[in-house]
């Protein structure tokens, strides 16, 4: 018996904080029904064409290549050996709704820059690279917030806008294959920079605690069109933005392992509407790190406390995505998760 439990354990994989609380097949009628979901989703004009998506392809390897140049002169520039120059590197990184799968037609897209130790935020970042995009006709309406919580370079590359972060990190040289999921990155490096790489870690950990990749893409798509369409899709008005809802989808993905879209739409509106906030929505256990940066934890910290709904990051150091929601904000969103739960739960 012993054994038996055990290899069954070992077998089936479990994602998240606790079990599933269904893992049952999909049926026929669940196939048909997604099918149908995935065809509103793309009558509503959710998805963008063949060009756009080559488009976006081709202005992303322009970018990668422009900080690549960017960091080759600022290496020889500042005077290092012919090694360094050499291996003088710089790489740009996708997150956001871009990199999960879900972005809209004319969505921006939110990219990461991931420089060496010497080439500063300040003076090379926002100095260097601001004046090689403002040079370059392709670049429009360029500009810097460097005095952001998370600071960015806003601009549009050939008519697609882009969000540019940048990370600082304490590497002389950027290996091609820089992996930035490694909490070692986050060691000797300033506030900005663990701000900066936080989007990153966080949408390449959602990915893989998901146990089906496209099931939550769909499912997100139809949650955010709700949400946009019932008024509840913002994060500075107090309700939920792109962070949030990607969250909140994937743990219910989680819990219904093998569910397809249709299903898992329905077990959105059912898990929420029952959920006793504010017991937060985690993906996975908050670890401490040996790094000493502050993480969520409402025992210790008395305004994460006051956090009425909290929807936690999964990647070290945690936090709480939705600060902002307030009393009222929350009783709406409570509102629209129990009608959607009631429209879901009238017999077809
Ligand atoms: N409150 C937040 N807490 C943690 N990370 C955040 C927060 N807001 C934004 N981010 C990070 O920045 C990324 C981009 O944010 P953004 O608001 O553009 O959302 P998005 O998922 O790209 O949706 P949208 O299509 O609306 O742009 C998020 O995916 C997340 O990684
Ligand atoms: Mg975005």
């Amino acid at each position: 018996m012993g054994s038996l439990g055990l290899s069954n354990y070992a077998t089936a994989p479990r994602f998240g904080m606790s079990d599933p609380i269904f893992t049952g097949e999909p049926t026929e009628f669940d196939v048909i029904k997604t099918r149908e979901l995935e065809k509103f989703l793309a009558d509503a004009g959710l998805y963008e064409s063949h060009e756009e998506a080559i488009r976006r392809e081709e202005v992303l390897g322009r970018l990668d290549q422009i900080v690549k140049i960017w960091m080759k002169n600022n290496t020889r520039t500042k005077g290092f050996n012919e090694q360094l120059v050499q291996e003088a590197n710089a790489k740009i990184f996708t997150f956001g709704s871009y990199r999960l799968g879900v972005h809209g037609p004319g969505a921006d897209i939110d990219t990461l820059c991931v420089g060496p130790r010497h080439a500063t935020r300040d003076e090379d970042f926002f100095g260097e690279l601001y004046r090689m995009l403002a040079e370059m006709p392709e670049i429009q309406e360029l500009h810097p917030v460097p005095d952001a919580y998370v600071p960015v370079l806003q601009f549009k590359f050939n008519e697609v806008s882009i969000d540019l972060l940048y990370a600082n990190v304490a590497l002389w040289a950027i290996p091609e294959d820089l992996d930035i999921s490694q909490d070692s990155i986050l060691q000797n490096v300033d506030e900005q920079t663990v701000r900066s790489l936080n989007g990153c870690r966080v949408t390449d950990q959602i990915l893989r605690l998901v146990p089906n990749i496209q099931s939550f893409r769909t499912t997100l798509r139809c949650m955010r069109l709700w949400a946009k369409r019932r008024g509840v899709y913002s994060n500075v008005l107090g309700f939920l933005g792109g962070i949030n809802w990607a969250l909140l989808v994937a743990r219910i993905c989680q819990l219904y392992p093998n569910a397809l879209p249709n299903m898992l739409v329905s077990r959105f509106f059912k898990v929420y509407n029952l959920w006793r906030w504010p017991n937060p929505v985690m993906l996975c256990p908050i670890q401490d790190g040996s790094l000493g940066l502050p993480v969520w934890d409402p025992r210790r910290n008395f305004r994460d406390r006051q956090h009425l709904m909290p929807i936690i990051t999964p990647a070290h150091p945690c936090m709480n995505s939705s600060y902002n929601v307030s009393t009222s904000t929350l009783r709406v969103m409570m509102e629209e998760f129990q009608r959607g739960n009631e429209i879901c739960e009238v017999p077809l």
